[in-house]
C-alpha cells in the first residue's frame, strides 16, 4: 500500500502570485487551480485505498464471526454432553393432577402414572394439569417444567421441501448415484416396474466413507431429482436425556415423513443411535440408545417399502454398527463413499469453478494432480480459498499462483473460511 500522501497546501512549493524577487506571475488562478487539481487526485486515491481497505476488513470479519458462531456451536454442544454425563437421565411425563403443592400425578412418556414429589425450587404456580415436566429416574420427583412450546422435534429435524441439488453439482461417485438411482429414485417413480418383475425394492440404503465425501449432497440430489421432501436427521440429537423421548422422536420422524410422502428420510451419524454395544458399563444413557434403536428398527420394520418414504443411513463408522440394522428388510443396501480419485477431483474442481473466473493457464487436472487424499470438502474450500486470494490482491481473475497458495493453506489447515457457499460468492 503506497504511502498517505501528504495534503498539499495550495501554496507549498508553487509559484505564487508574487514570486520572490517580486515580478508578477502571469497566471496565479491557473497555477492554484492545478495545485487543487493534484490534491483532488491525491485524495481520490486514498479514498480508494481505505475503501479497499475497508472492504477487506469487512471480509476478514465475516471469516472471524463464522469461525465464532462454530466455537460457540461446538462449545455448547459439548457443554450439553458434559451436563448428560454429570446427570442421571430425566423422563419426560406430563402432570396429569395437582392433589396438593407438593405432591402431583405424573403420566411418563414411557406410559406410567407416578405419584410424584414437586422439587422445591419449582415455583408452585408452574405446576399445572398439562405441564410438561421432567422427573428424576430414580426418585420420579419433578425437576424441571419445559416451557409449553418445548418441541424436540423441531431442534432434531431438518425438512427441505425439495432440496436443490442436482446430480451435476456432484463430482465422481459414478457407480454411487447409479446405485443409489436404482435403490431409491427408481422405486420412487416406477414403483410398478418392482411390482412387474416381482421383487421388493430396497427399504433402506447405508452409505459410508469419510466425511466430506458427498453422501449427504448424493441424498439431497436424489430426492431433488424425485420431488421428494428431505428429512434430515442426525442420530446424536435423537439421542435425548429424556427417557423414551429418542423413540417418541424416531416415531415422529417416520410419521412426519409418511405425511410429507414421496419423502426421503437422511440419517446421519447413524452409527450414534445404532452402535453395537457391549454388556460391560452399559449405563442408564446406552439404554435411552437401545431404545431409540429399537424403536428404528420397528419403524423399518413396520413400513412397507413399496411406499414412498425411503430411508438412507450414513456413518463414517461402518465397522461399529450393530448387525441388526443391516439385516435385509433393514438397510439393504450397502454403497461405500471413498475419498475421490485423480479424475473425481478434477471433475469435483471443475464444478467448484464453474462460476469462477480463471486464467486460463489454470490447469485443473494439475490441481487434481497435487490434491491426493483430499475430500470434496477440502477441495471446494481450495477453490473458495483461491477466490479469497484474488480478491486479496484487488484482482478479479483467479490464477495459477492462488490456487498453490489456497493449496497450501488448505493442507496446513489454517484457511478459517466458509466453505459453504461459494456460489454466492462469485455469482
Ligand atoms: N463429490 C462431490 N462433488 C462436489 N462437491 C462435493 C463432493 N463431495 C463433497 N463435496 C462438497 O463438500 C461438502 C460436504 O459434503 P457432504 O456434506 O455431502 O459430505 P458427507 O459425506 O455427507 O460428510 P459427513 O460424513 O461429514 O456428513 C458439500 O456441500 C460439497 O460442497
Amino acid at each position: 500500500m503506497s504511502e498517505t500522501p501528504d495534503i498539499i497546501s495550495p501554496c507549498a512549493g508553487e509559484p505564487n502570485s508574487v514570486d520572490t524577487i517580486g515580478e508578477k506571475n502571469p497566471h496565479p488562478k491557473e497555477n492554484e487551480l492545478a495545485v487543487l487539481r493534484k490534491t483532488n487526485i491525491a485524495l481520490e486515491s486514498r479514498n480508494f485505498e481505505l475503501r479497499e481497505q475497508v472492504r477487506q476488513l469487512r471480509l476478514q470479519t465475516a471469516a472471524a464471526e463464522s469461525q465464532r458462531d462454530q466455537y460457540k456451536r461446538e462449545i455448547k454442544k459439548l457443554r450439553d454432553e458434559l451436563n448428560d454425563y454429570r446427570s442421571p437421565p430425566l423422563v419426560l411425563g406430563t402432570i396429569e393432577s395437582v392433589i396438593d403443592e407438593t405432591h402431583v400425578v405424573v403420566r411418563s412418556t414411557t406410559g406410567p402414572q407416578f405419584l410424584s414429589r414437586v422439587s422445591e425450587h419449582l415455583d408452585p404456580k408452574d405446576i399445572m394439569p398439562g405441564t410438561l415436566c421432567a422427573m428424576h429416574l430414580q426418585s420420579f420427583s419433578i425437576v424441571d417444567i419445559l416451557p409449553p412450546k418445548y418441541d424436540s422435534q423441531v431442534s432434531a429435524m431438518e425438512v427441505m421441501d425439495t432440496p436443490d441439488v442436482t446430480y451435476d453439482d456432484i463430482g465422481g461417485l459414478e457407480e454411487q448415484k447409479q446405485l443409489l438411482r436404482e435403490s431409491v429414485e427408481l422405486p420412487l417413480k416406477s414403483p410398478r416396474l418392482f411390482e412387474t418383475v416381482g421383487i421388493a425394492p430396497p427399504k433402506g440404503v447405508l452409505m459410508f466413507g469419510p466425511p466430506g465425501t458427498g453422501k449427504t449432497l448424493l441424498a439431497k440430489a436424489v430426492a431433488h431429482h424425485t420431488k421428494a421432501s428431505f428429512i434430515h436427521v442426525v442420530g446424536s440429537e435423537l439421542v435425548q436425556k429424556y427417557i423414551g423421548e429418542g423413540a417418541r422422536l424416531v416415531r415422529e420422524l417416520f410419521q412426519m415423513a409418511r405425511e410429507r410422502s414421496p419423502a426421503i428420510i437422511f440419517i446421519d451419524e447413524i452409527d450414534a443411535i445404532g452402535a453395537a454395544r457391549g454388556n460391560d458399563s452399559y449405563s442408564p444413557g446406552d439404554h435411552e440408545v437401545s431404545r431409540t434403536l429399537m424403536q428404528l428398527l420397528a419403524e423399518l420394520d413396520g413400513f412397507d417399502n413399496r411406499g414412498d418414504v425411503k430411508v438412507i443411513g450414513a456413518t463414517n463408522r461402518p465397522d461399529i454398527l450393530d448387525k441388526a440394522l443391516l439385516r435385509p428388510g433393514r438397510f439393504d443396501r450397502i454403497i461405500e463413499f471413498p475419498l475421490p480419485d485423480e479424475e473425481g477431483r478434477r471433475t469435483i474442481l471443475e464444478i467448484h469453478t464453474r462460476k469462477m473466473n480463471l486464467r486460463k493457464t489454470v490447469s485443473l487436472a494439475e490441481i487434481a494432480g497435487e490434491t491426493e487424499g483430499m475430500n470434496g470438502s477440502e477441495l471446494m474450500a481450495v477453490c473458495v480459498e483461491a477466490g479469497m486470494n484474488a480478491i486479496r490482491k484487488r484482482r478479479t481473475m483467479i490464477n495459477s499462483e492462488d490456487f498453490a497458495k489456497a493449496l497450501a493453506a488448505v493442507k496446513a489447515g489454517r484457511t478459517g473460511i466458509v466453505v459453504q457457499q461459494p456460489d454466492a460468492m462469485f455469482s
